[in-house]
């Protein structure tokens, strides 16, 4: 249709491309209950798995007795490590270059750690089966507190590792050691620290906690004996990385592997990973021929599969008596449970930690992390982290407050003063990246004018008088964060995933009609690509994103690609969409030129076609264009319409944002209200300001989560503590703030459309805002750092030991 009787604005409308608030068009099903979810798929004689779990945090499994549940009528079948040794899967590897088991081989290193695996005819007899399996445990030693994993009398938890001086990362020099990652300039460091008027050093921890996903982790595995095909359906952020470890590991050829991810009901990163449930369904549905699934329920999701942080943080800055930072000195111990299968590119032990000097100018900077083992479960990056980005942004906003506090200067200034500056781009930072954009100043000057920032500090002046005067019990907090993020992982001279190199892929097929199917090599898991993806592709060739349908998740039918995790999606497959979708174009463009018969120079775009330059009656809408690819394409011209497109990043892209949180807290009762809470975001070119929104929304609300009660804790006999929703803070909208979103664009120069993830940004920078207004409001009464996570009980405590309450 070449509909010139719309104006120009009214056919850009119509479009519904970037820029555009467009309507999640998943959630048409979502909302209506019609999504398909892993548990929704029921395959004829149908098997469940189950697991035995260990209630022991270490001990020796000495013996497991089947016998009982294989008399129950329903049970099909035990595995144990044993059985998996047979096909050489009693362990599998870890994204970290370790090796973990898949069912207990000997001992345990964690509760709740995969013993052995029942398979039944349904759920309810494996779970009645699991009662009937007897294990013999014989209790070691228990090692929990990562600051005595290295002491020589700690207790051996990895026997297999028994002698190996090195690991996948370099030397090991303890036997719970796992490596040793150091950057940036030590002697340099060293000279700035002594020669600096002021230091300032503390310990600043981030603890153990856990993505909380509405769909728990699940798979289907289905094994067509006559065909030798295995099908698996699962929760699965990286669809394709499963198909080809399941390949190597099975060794069933890759093609032969179907791997499909439905709807997911969240992520967060707990689905990166392959668990050993994945395993066992895989091989009891080898071993009965029958198809079987495996559901997690929200204990063992809480408790097995992939923690966030605990990482503990020493850090140190330099600076000059006005405020000018000169250095950087962090020290990390990094507690990575029983193994370490921490999901970052292979190359990066502590992921892009190095990120650690943040949004600020430090001449020079040293890290160094070691990572050790402990009686807890293995994991390490999840939870809207983006490689370990979480932990630094923490680390170093904590900091600048500390530094801001013991020079006297007001946090916003401080920062101000050391912000990399907008000519300084694109910046190489002291521990080695190259910051592709920003322009910090004007977002945190914009966010002090909306907030009106200095009122706020005089009223805090007043209320702070008033305590002391004994007129409040409140006291009041401005909690700062200014983060910078690291996202689109990652230009493959860097990243892999275990020789994987961490491009991603768009396939576009327009049909002859003028509609379009395209297919990418991520995974929405609730982000909503299937609403963005196709406005990008709206933009780039003109067809109204209403006619372009997106699919994901299905290794038959998607390009090769990584899959959505580390906010990579719109950075890296976002890039490849818009190169594919201009691939389209330029061919579209001799087409139009053709049937025009004019030199395809004489052409230009226009919103949804091609016209004749000086001669905008002379026009071919993409739909016409679209027919004449398939019938009526240029003497000699290849028919059709399609493109595909693999996209390696030259580098990562650098969101940022200035975030404010003011707070209000009765010491009395340790009851902190988030009076406001402001977030700016820059994430460049804003594809869906809609989605960013409710991306912004979610994400802050995770960093509530974290910075105000969630907690994976530990008891001393290493019994997990936070392993249900009855201990483990997952807030309500009762509970959580009021959320108040801003934005500046300053577009990444070297992605096609100048977008950068957004994804996990809020929660980066959504934690350090709410623990440094903590920080901030008890500062006048003497305290200097307060530990995370930040409940009432423990504010309350805090309070106490300040001798604010009686
Ligand atoms: N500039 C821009 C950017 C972005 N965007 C949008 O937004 C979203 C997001 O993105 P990004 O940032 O790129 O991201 P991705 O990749 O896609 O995704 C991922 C992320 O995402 C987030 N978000 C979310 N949401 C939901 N709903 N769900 C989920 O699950 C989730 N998860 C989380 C996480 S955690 Mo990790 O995994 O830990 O690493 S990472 C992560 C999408 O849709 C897109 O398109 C726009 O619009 N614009
Ligand atoms: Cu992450």
């Amino acid at each position: 249709m070449n509909d010139m009787t719309l104006t120009k604005e009214q056919r850009e409308a119509r479009l519904e491309g970037m820029g555009c608030k467009r309507k999640r068009v998943e959630d048409i099903r979502f909302t209506q209950g019609k999504g398909q979810y892993v548990d929704d798929i029921k395959m004829p004689g149908m098997l469940f798995g189950d697991f035995v779990r260990s209630p022991y945090a270490h001990a020796r499994v000495k013996k497991i007795d089947a016998s009982r549940a294989l008399a129950l009528p329903g049970v099909i079948a035990v595995l144990t490590a044993e059985d998996l040794k047979g096909v050489n899967l009693a362990w599998m590897p870890t994204l970290a270059g370790d090796v973990q088991m898949v069912l207990a081989d000997g001992k345990v290193l964690y509760q709740n750690q995969e013993v052995a695996f029942v398979v039944a005819e349904d759920r309810y007899i494996a779970d009645d089966a699991i009662q009937l399996i007897d294990v013999e445990y014989e209790e070691l030693p228990v090692l929990v507190d990562p600051f005595r994993s290295m002491d020589p009398d700690a207790p051996v938890l990895r026997e297999d590792l028994a002698g190996k001086t090195t690991g996948a990362h370099g030397p090991r020099k303890h036997h719970n050691h796992i490596f040793t990652w150091d950057v940036g300039d030590k002697d340099l460091t060293d000279k700035a620290f002594r020669e600096a008027d002021v230091t300032i050093k503390e310990l600043i921890s981030y603890h153990r906690t856990h993505p909380s996903p509405l769909e728990t982790c699940q798979c289907v595995a289905a094994m067509d004996k006559v065909k030798g095909e295995l099908t698996l359906y699962g929760t699965f952020q990286a669809p394709h990385v499963i198909r080809t470890v399941a390949s190597l590991l099975s060794t069933i050829p890759e093609h032969k592997i179907h791997v499909i991810a439905p709807d997911i009901g969240g992520g967060f990163g707990n689905k990166v990973g392959a668990y050993p449930g994945y395993i066992c369904a895989i091989v009891a549905s080898i071993v009965t021929g029958r198809p079987v699934k495996w559901v997690e329920d929200r204990m063992e999701n809480l408790s097995t599969t992939s923690f966030a942080r605990d990482y503990h943080m020493t850090t140190e800055i330099a600076a000059r008596k006005d405020g000018t930072v000169t250095g950087l000195r962090v020290h990390v111990l990094a507690d990575h449970g029983g193994f370490d299968a921490c999901a970052d590119p292979s190359k990066w032990p502590a992921g892009f930690f190095n990120i650690v000097t943040g949004s600020y100018d430090f001449p020079v900077a040293h890290l160094s992390v070691d990572g050790v083992y402990t009686n807890k479960a293995p994991g390490g990056v999840a939870y809207r982290c983006s490689f370990r980005v979480t932990e630094a942004a923490y680390c170093i906003e904590r900091a600048m407050d500390i530094l801001a506090q013991k020079l006297g200067m007001d946090p916003a200034d401080l920062r101000m003063k050391n912000f990399i500056r907008r000519d300084q781009f694109p910046y190489q930072s002291a521990l080695g990246w190259e910051y592709d954009s920003g322009d910090y100043h004007l977002a945190m000057q914009k966010a002090m004018d909306t907030l009106n920032y200095r009122a706020l500090r005089e009223e805090q002046k007043q209320k702070q008088e008033a305590f002391k005067r004994g007129e409040t019990r409140e006291i009041m907090g401005i909690g700062i964060s200014f983060f910078t993020e690291i996202v689109g992982a990652g230009p493959s001279k860097n990243c892999d995933i275990l020789g994987v190199a961490m491009f991603d892929s768009a396939e576009i097929r327009v049909h002859p009609t003028g509609s379009v199917i395209s297919r990418m090599g991520t995974k929405s898991q609730g982000q909503g690509h299937e609403t963005t993806w196709a406005q990008i592709i709206a933009t780039e060739i003109g067809i109204p994103a209403e006619n372009i349908m997106v699919e994901e998740g299905n290794t038959d039918t998607a390009p090769y690609g990584l899959g959505t995790y580390g906010s990579r999606s719109t950075p890296v497959a976002g890039a490849a969409i818009a190169l594919a979708a201009r691939k389209i174009r330029a061919k579209a463009q001799m087409i139009a030129a053709h049937m025009l018969e004019v030199s395809e120079y004489d052409l230009e775009w226009d919103v949804d076609g091609f016209q004749v330059k000086g001669n905008p009656q002379a026009r071919k809408s993409m739909t016409e264009i679209a027919w004449a690819a398939y019938h009526a394409p240029p003497p000699g011209m290849e028919p059709g319409l399609e493109a595909v497109s693999y996209y390696d990043p030259p580098n990562m892209t650098y969101p940022f944002g200035a975030y404010f949180c003011v707070m209000d807290i009765d010491v009395d009762t340790g009851v902190a209200r988030t009076r406001r809470f402001y977030a700016l975001d820059d994430c460049g070119t804003r594809i869906n300001p809609m989605i960013i929104e409710g991306q912004v929304h979610g994400g802050l609300t995770e960093a509530f989560a974290i910075a105000m009660g969630q907690e994976i804790r530990y008891d001393e006999a290493g019994n997990v503590m936070g392993a249900s929703f009855m201990d483990f803070f997952l807030p309500t909208a009762v509970e959580t703030p009021h959320w108040e979103t801003d934005f500046t664009v300053t577009p990444s120069p070297h992605h096609p459309i100048g977008a950068k993830g957004v994804g996990e940004s809020p929660n980066v920078g959504g934690v350090p805002a709410f623990s440094n207004a903590v920080n901030d409001a008890f500062a006048f009464l003497g305290s200097t750092h307060i530990q995370m996570p930040h409940d009432s009980w423990r504010l309350w405590k805090v309070a106490k030991e300040l001798g604010a309450t009686a």
